[in-house]
């Protein structure tokens, strides 16, 4: 019988780069589905709004290889998707804001039996690549305007 391990993993994605395919490959390696939540323009306070409008960002990372399925978040309440997809691994980014402690108590408040994981970062050798949306958007600025 095939055991169906599905795994979480969320962001913004706004302009697409290696360090977002490194972590959905290795959000991936935890189960057998991947399934994203990618967060609404309205939800990310954080840092400066999305370029990419949120459908967009959603349908660019659905068409991504390791991933399954991709979906845009709640307006309000983050776990409504989790509750939907009731993941067996939710993977955070290596630089995300979330306390892994934090996630994995309020899933047990939901009932939800779901571990909390921190992916790794993939670090900017000495090769042109750029690895954040920032240093994309820095990049144009600088050449653009
Ligand atoms: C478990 C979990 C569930 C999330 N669910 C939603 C959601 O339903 N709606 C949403 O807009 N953002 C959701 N987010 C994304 C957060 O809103 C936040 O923007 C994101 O984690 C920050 O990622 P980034 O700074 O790496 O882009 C969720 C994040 C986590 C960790
Ligand atoms: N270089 C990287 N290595 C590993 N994971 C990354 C890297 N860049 C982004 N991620 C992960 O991808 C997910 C989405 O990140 P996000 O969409 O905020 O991209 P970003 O490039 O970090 O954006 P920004 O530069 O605006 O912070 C997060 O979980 C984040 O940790």
């Amino acid at each position: 019988m095939v055991v169906l391990t599905r795994v979480v993993a969320q962001g913004t994605f706004d302009i697409l780069h290696p360090g977002h395919l490194h972590y959905l490959r290795e959000a991936a390696s935890f189960g057998s589905e991947l399934h994203v939540i990618v967060a609404r323009r309205e939800n990310i306070t954080h840092k400066d709004p999305p370029i990419v409008p949120d459908r967009q960002r959603q349908a660019m990372v659905e068409a991504l290889d390791p991933v399954d399925e991709a979906r845009l978040g709640h307006t309000e309440d983050i776990f409504v998707p989790i509750e939907r997809i009731d993941p067996d691994v939710i993977v955070l980014g290596h630089d995300q804001h979330h306390d892994e402690a934090a996630i994995a108590d309020a899933l047990a408040i939901r009932g939800i039996d779901c571990t909390v994981e921190r992916a790794s970062a993939l670090e900017s050798t000495d090769d042109e690549r750029l690895l954040s949306t920032g240093q994309i958007i820095d990049r144009i600025l600088e050449q653009r305007c």
